[in-house]
């Protein structure tokens, strides 16, 4: 009864999350890794005890560019921990708001030699779990690796096996429907896709009866806790939210797409360290890169592979965003015409839409 490798990886990303040690393998190289902002002395001093050759700091190459630290590997950078380097420091290389007030945690020494396969893969899940991209690793080797996996029963991951997994985040299955009346369309059903790889569930939301000979009036919306739910002023995602609806509502037909990607893809804690960091006067791309991330992590083909799955071929997309467009039109599912959102401005996000465009391409 040995574990399917999605099983394996949604074990993993839980582990990661509670500060939990996970294995991780690349052909001949391995790492036992921690991420940062879960990490306790006791972790930090038993990871050092099982690295031969020292522990690193892993982070990626937007936040290592932030620390002036060097990226030879690419799109990450592995930091050599000495053992003067404790916890606190640690913490403040990874999380910009602990930085402010450890304003002397340099300097860094990158590692270059040996792969960094291992380290990748682990960032790559920190990602996934919703954590600062940041992990302590302790490198070793595979063979040492598998057999401390199986003698302390950590998690462990081989590099084929998570590629593996990542790619069912497009294997989507409907899990359910259910009639929901809404003031803008009585006749309105919501439909929950559950991906393959265990992470959180979309849900389609369809207006009337869509032709699925025509192109269909569609809103892929990204999920956006405070706009769409409190009424934050900082963003136009509920006013775009409530538009998007009324305007199918008011065509009778359509499907609104609302994705479970918060903060364009990097979690509502993590989201919420990147507007601390605009209230130090950062903007929304900046902020992002700060705290290690890409601009924008979500993945639109998971819209695309609904609506495919629902019966639609063509699209009227709502939206500002010309990546969207550029991510459906990738995927074969024709965008035969962009409508404009434009609703939601206020004093407070005069900023961050002004960001948009001149940095993400937004239309305006
Ligand atoms: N990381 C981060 N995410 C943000 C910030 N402000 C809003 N968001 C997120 O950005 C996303 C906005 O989603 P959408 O409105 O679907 O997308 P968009 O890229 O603005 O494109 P259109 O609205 O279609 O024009 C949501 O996931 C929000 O949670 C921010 O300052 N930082
Ligand atoms: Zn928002």
């Amino acid at each position: 009864m040995s574990l399917t490798p999605e099983e394996t990886l949604a074990r993993a990303r839980g582990d990661l999350r509670i500060g939990a040690p996970v294995v991780f393998t690349d052909g001949d190289a391995a790492a036992v890794a921690v991420a940062t902002e879960v990490l306790s002395a006791e972790r930090l001093a038993a990871l050092r005890s099982a690295a031969p050759d020292g522990i690193e700091l892993v982070l990626t190459r937007r936040r290592a560019e932030t620390l002036k630290a060097r990226a030879y590997d690419g799109d990450l950078a592995r930091i050599e921990l000495p053992a003067d380097f404790g916890i606190r420091r640690i913490q403040a290389a990874a999380d910009p708001a602990l930085a402010l007030a450890h304003p002397m945690i340099g300097p860094f020494i990158a590692r270059r030699e040996g792969s960094a396969g291992p380290e990748r893969m682990a960032l790559r899940l920190a990602k996934a779990a919703r954590l600062l991209p940041a992990v302590v690793a302790a490198p070793i080797p595979a063979e040492a690796a598998r057999a401390l996996a199986a003698s302390e029963m950590l998690t462990l991951i081989d590099a084929p096996e998570m590629r593996a997994v990542e790619a069912m985040a497009l294997d989507l299955s409907l899990v359910s429907s259910g009639r929901v009346p809404l003031g803008v369309a009585e006749d309105a059903r919501v439909h929950v896709w559950r991906p393959r790889n265990g992470e959180e569930e979309h849900y389609a939301i369809e207006i009337g009866a869509p032709d699925r000979a025509a192109p269909v009036l569609t809103r892929l919306h990204s999920a956006c806790f405070t706009g769409d739910l409190i009424g934050s002023l900082k963003c136009d995602c509920g006013p775009q939210l409530r538009a998007a609806l009324g305007q199918i509502g008011a065509e009778g037909a359509g499907v609104l797409l609302y994705l479970n990607q918060e903060g364009r893809g990097i979690g509502l804690a993590n989201k919420m360290r990147a507007y601390s960091l605009q209230d130090d006067g950062f903007d929304t791309v900046e902020a992002n890169h700060r705290l290690g991330f890409e601009d924008d992590e979500r993945d639109f083909r998971i819209g695309t592979e609904i609506l495919r799955s629902m019966g639609f071929s063509r699209v009227r997309l709502l939206t500002n965003n010309p990546a969207k467009v550029a991510a459906m039109n990738a995927e074969g599912l024709h965008v035969v015409e962009r409508a404009p959102l434009i609703v939601g401005k206020t004093a407070h996000n005069l900023r961050y839409l002004a960001t948009k465009a001149q940095k993400s391409g937004h239309l305006l």
